[in-house]
């Protein structure tokens, strides 16, 4: 079996012969070792991160797969306890009332044995709903409602997400069955194709968000389908609204009011160049600025949570006596090198280890835009968790380790095969990302003091790195590349200082947050029905239930009706809302937001919503305009880094915005051409690696999804299995 290049790794006889039932089950035999601690790294850096990126190459056994955890996932995947002091929760004071969103059972499972990385040489699910669009002569035609050009890429949403300690205190301080059917299911999927032509496949992905087409009558229409943790939910809007009852979201029109207010709150968003106000942190400075969500990814121990630290502190967010504070307790702790990773590493667990956990978020300001920062983990255990930071962002970092050994193993392919070592977490996390959405990135390469800061091994990092970046579907001209140090301060806000970099990086060439002001604003989603998935609930000192997220479209003001899916079917008014942490009476789409409910229509100070109907994956909506549950959904996929082929029943973990939920693939519709979207063959056999396809996945309990082009973020999904990503896709027809 020969590593290479998708479509040459299988074909139809290594199927017949190769692969049987059993193969699924030999790939979980090893047993796995969790993660040590992180060594402190003293003066060897290298060894101590290689030594804690070894053990965890094994494979997870049957019953660690049953477990659904390695040791380390388990320990580390309680619900995190309250701080001390009692922070919870963006900064609320912990109630026994209020649903922790922390995902506590998630079933974070170590990578299994791994198999050489998939190596794309196609687009990602994005450009090849792209590449159907602009079909070339010769390939299948569109279905007559599908023309209109790709849709610019919009801002994601997020999942449970912790704020950072810092956050948090500024946030004090301001507030105070297996496979059902399914050759039958693969037949009608395959008649869909067939008679509509792939672009069925990507109707809604041809649609720009803001104009679109009308949901044709040719959606199934089931039962809803209530979700088991909400128990009104079959009298929830979504219920009420079924597939092919609900109003499309394309006739939605923006109320005059509100429509007023957006208007005026864009054009009044124009980027600061003050670079004093950009150095005043959050708060009002931060919140003319248009927003901008950013994921810090990248391999284990490359720096990521050190250099936002660092970075925290020079833009005045931790003081000089924080920063001490952190300094002393982390080397009396024996983590002395993680100092800096404390700041966002808040977690006893985290710091005990030296492993991020968690995405931690948190906000400052450069001189264009308001930040959030996610800073993701980047063990391969907690992948879910990055993907969770990565759906919702705008732009990444990706921090690649430069010492010598160290970009090797984050950039290894692994040694492929059944039972081989997986790859690192570097291809991962940038395939991830952009097949997540991401388009922008710049490649922050850490730890070059470790050599000098030898301009060679920057170069060398960059021309290995560049090819596999533009293979997995990154434009060149979106990438920037740029040296920096955490811990040493180099390159963060301003020119290095250490001599043997200021040689060949010196002023002009950009630091961290140049580069992050590089990035082009994403356009905002207001012209769409309000989409908020709901990431975290809390209760405010003044007793108020709040939901935060991130709008995906639409707006809403103060006094704006709201319903949730799943939820109560009666509606909530807003009652407050706070953007970027300061209080406001907007919030539009690409806001980070708080916002305080109150029962539509309960007078003077209204019910209070009841934090246990919050679920996760609940979704804010528009009344008019609610999301429904779906239970079964089709999707157009690119299989990524599989060890076997994927087969119809395969069972997976859905990762979609917020909501996370087990399922099966449940026909295999069509096998497409990667970069037309023609289809190749209907209803295949079997996916590899590399392979473009369309798909039918049923869901165990609903799940809020949209189509990919009426909401970007809520129509991507990723499918997971025993740790491993198995494929990446955006939601082409929702069917019951
Ligand atoms: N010498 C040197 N060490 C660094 C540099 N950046 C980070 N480190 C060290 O690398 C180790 C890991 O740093 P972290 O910031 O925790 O790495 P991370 O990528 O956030 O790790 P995870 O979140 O667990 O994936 C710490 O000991 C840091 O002090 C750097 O530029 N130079």
């Amino acid at each position: 079996m020969v590593k290479g290049k998708r479509g040459a790794f299988y074909d139809d006889d290594d199927l017949d012969d190769g692969y049987d039932d059993d193969d699924y089950d030999d790939y979980y035999e090893e047993e796995p070792a969790p993660p040590p601690k992180k060594a402190e790294p003293a003066k060897t850096q290298v060894a101590g991160k290689q030594a804690a990126a070894q053990p965890a190459a094994k494979a997870v056994p049957a019953a660690a797969q049953a477990a659904g955890a390695s040791k380390l996932a388990q320990s580390l995947c309680d619900p995190p306890p309250p701080a001390p002091g009692g922070k919870a929760q963006r900064g609320a004071k912990p109630d026994p009332a209020v649903k922790s969103l922390h995902q506590p059972t998630y079933p974070v499972a170590p990578a299994a044995s791994g198999s050489s990385p998939f190596q794309f040489d196609t687009p990602s699910p994005d450009d090849a709903v792209k590449a159907a669009q602009e079909r070339k002569p010769g390939a299948v035609a569109p279905p007559a409602t599908a023309a209109a050009p790709a849709a610019p890429s919009l801002p994601q949403n997020k999942n449970f997400l912790r704020p950072s300690p810092m956050m948090q205190q500024q946030k004090q301080q301001q507030q105070q069955g297996g496979p059902a059917n399914g050759e039958a299911a693969a037949d009608e999927a395959a008649r869909r194709v067939a008679s509509l032509g792939l672009a069925s496949a990507t109707s809604s992905g041809s649609v720009p968000e803001g104009s679109g087409t009308p949901a044709a009558g040719t959606r199934h229409h089931h039962p809803h389908v209530g979700h088991p943790e909400a128990p009104n939910a079959l009298a929830h809007p979504g219920g009420l609204h079924g597939l092919h009852t609900r109003r499309p979201v394309t006739e939605y029109t923006m109320e005059p009011d509100l429509a007023r207010e957006v208007a005026a709150a864009t054009s009044s968003e124009t980027p600061s160049t003050s670079a004093a106000a950009a150095a005043g942190g959050g708060g009002g400075a931060a919140h003319a600025r248009p927003p901008l969500h950013l994921v810090v990814l990248g391999h284990v121990d490359a720096g990521k949570s050190s250099l936002m630290g660092r970075l925290l502190h020079e833009l005045g967010l931790v003081s000089s006596k924080e920063a001490h504070k952190f300094q002393r307790d982390a080397a009396a702790a024996g983590k002395g090198s993680f100092a800096w990773a404390w700041v966002l590493d808040e977690r006893p667990e985290e710091r005990e280890r030296g492993v991020t956990v968690d995405v931690a978020m948190t906000r400052f300001a450069t001189n264009k835009f308001a930040v959030t920062l996610l800073d993701a983990p980047g063990h391969r255990d907690f992948v879910p968790n990055m993907i969770a930071g990565a759906a919702q962002a705008d732009a990444a970092l990706l921090l690649v380790d430069g010492s010598p050994g160290g970009f090797e193993a984050g950039f290894s392919e692994g040694s492929g095969g059944l039972h081989g070592v997986p790859g690192g977490q570097t291809r991962e996390h940038a395939a991830l990302a952009r097949s997540l959405g991401i388009e922008q990135m710049a490649v922050v390469v850490s730890k070059l003091d470790t050599c000098g800061y030898d301009q060679t091994r920057f170069e060398h990092i960059r021309a290995t790195l560049l090819p596999y970046l533009k293979s997995v579907g990154f434009k060149e001209s979106a990438l920037q590349w740029l040296p920096a140090s955490g811990p040493l301060g180099e390159n963060l806000v301003a020119p290095p200082q250490d001599p043997a970099l200021r040689a060949w990086w010196g002023p002009g060439h950009p630091c961290v947050t140049d580069a992050i002001d590089a990035f082009a604003p994403r356009e905002r989603a207001v012209s769409r029905p309000l989409r908020m998935p709901v990431s975290d609930v809390f209760k405010s000192k003044t007793g108020a239930v709040v939901l935060g997220g991130k709008l995906e479209g639409g707006a809403m003001r103060s006094g704006s009706k709201v319903v949730l899916v799943p939820g109560p079917a009666q509606p909530f008014t807003v009652r407050s809302l706070e953007v970027g942490g300061a209080a406001t009476s907007l919030a539009r789409a690409g806001d980070s937001c708080e916002v305080a409910l109150v029962a539509h229509g309960g007078g003077g100070g209204g019910g209070a919503i009841d934090p246990s109907m919050v679920t996760p994956g609940a979704v804010l909506c528009h009344p008019d305009f609610p999301a429904v549950l779906v239970t079964k959904f089709e999707l157009r996929i690119v299989v990524l880094d599989v060890p076997v082929p994927l087969l119809r029943g395969q069972a997976v973990t859905l990762h979609a915005h917020v909501a996370r939920e087990e399922g099966h693939i449940s026909a295999l519709v069509a096998l497409l051409d990667p970069r037309s979207g023609e289809v190749l063959k209907a209803r295949p056999r079997c996916l590899t690696r590399g392979q473009s396809a369309l798909v039918e996945v049923t869901s165990s309990r609903g799940l809020v999804l949209e189509e990919y082009g009426h909401y970007r973020s809520l129509g991507r999904v990723a499918l997971r299995e025993g740790g491993r990503t198995l494929a990446v896709g955006v939601v082409t027809q929702l069917l019951e």
